[in-house]
C-alpha cells in the first residue's frame, strides 16, 4: 500500500525524520497512515506550551455527538488569529511551527501523495480534549473536495486505558435526527466490523483521507487533557 513519501531537500527546519510507521487499510482503501517524529524536539517544545498555556480555549459540542474544546479565534471566521494570552517571541515561534500545516512544502507533500494538487480548507485548529470528552463516528466529507483530515497529537505519555484513541472505520450506516439546539439535522455515522483504534503518540501526524465511505472517532478520554491540532484539506481545483 502506497506510504507517503516526503521530499526532505526543501523541507521547513522545524520538521522531524518523519518517519511512517503504520498504513492502516480499510478494505481495499486506506483508513489512517500515521507519520511519527513529524517536528524536530525544538519545535515540540516550543508547540507544547503555547498549547497548554498560551492559548484559550471555548466550547466545540454538536449534540452528544462531539463534546471538545476548540483553539479561540479573534473573529468569527475560521482563519481569523487565535486568541493568546501573551505575545512573546516564544508564542510567535510556536505560530510560526503550527503554521507548517499550512506551508506549501507540507501540502504539495500531502498532494504528491494523494496524487492531486491539494489546498488547505481549514487551517491549522488546536483542541484539547479533558477528562470525559469525546468525538462520535463522523466523515469531514461535507462536499466532495474535502480529501484529507490531519491531525498532529501532542500527548505525552499515553498508556493504555488513558482513553483518546482515534478509530477510523468504514461506514455501515448514516442516520439523521433533529436536536433542538441546531436548525438542521445532526448525523449519527455507524461504523462496520473491522474499524481500527490508534493510540495518540506524541509528535505524530494522522493523515486520514476523507470520503463518504470511511468515518472516525475519537474515544472518551479518560485521564488528562488531550492536545491535537487538526487542518483540513481539499481540492485546489474546485471553488
Ligand atoms: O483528534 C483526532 O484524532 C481527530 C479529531 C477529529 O476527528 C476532528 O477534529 O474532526
Ligand atoms: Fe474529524
Amino acid at each position: 500500500m502506497q506510504q507517503p513519501q516526503f521530499d526532505f531537500t526543501h523541507k521547513p527546519p522545524e520538521v522531524g525524520a518523519c518517519r511512517t510507521t503504520s498504513v492502516v487499510p480499510l478494505g481495499d482503501r486506506v483508513g489512517a497512515v500515521r507519520v511519527e517524529q513529524f517536528f524536530n524536539d525544538q519545535a515540540t517544545a516550543l508547540l507544547t506550551p503555547f498549547l497548554h498555556g498560551d492559548l484559550v480555549y471555548e466550547r466545540d459540542e454538536i449534540g452528544d455527538q462531539k463534546l471538545v474544546s476548540r483553539a479561540s479565534r479573534q473573529g468569527d471566521l475560521p482563519d481569523d488569529p487565535l486568541v493568546q494570552r501573551s505575545s512573546t517571541l516564544d508564542a510567535d515561534s510556536a505560530l510560526a511551527v503550527l503554521n507548517t500545516f499550512g506551508s506549501s512544502w507540507f501540502i504539495e507533500q500531502l498532494g504528491d501523495w494523494l496524487n492531486t494538487p491539494l489546498r488547505m480548507l481549514r487551517p491549522p485548529t488546536p483542541y484539547r480534549m479533558d477528562v470525559g470528552d469525546y468525538v462520535e463516528p463522523h466523515d469531514d466529507h461535507p462536499s466532495p473536495e474535502f480529501r484529507l483530515s490531519v491531525t498532529y497529537n501532542l500527548t505525552a505519555n499515553w498508556q493504555p486505558g488513558d482513553g483518546g484513541e482515534t478509530v477510523v472505520g468504514l461506514v455501515e450506516a448514516v442516520t439523521e435526527f433533529d436536536h433542538p439546539d441546531f436548525p438542521f439535522p445532526l448525523k449519527t455515522w455507524t461504523l462496520g466490523t473491522g474499524a481500527q483504534s490508534l493510540e495518540p503518540v506524541f509528535n505524530s501526524v494522522l493523515l486520514l483521507p476523507l470520503s463518504d465511505e470511511q468515518a472516525h472517532a475519537v474515544r472518551p478520554v479518560r485521564r488528562a487533557s488531550r492536545y491535537s491540532i487538526t487542518t483540513l484539506y481539499g481540492d485546489r481545483t474546485s471553488h
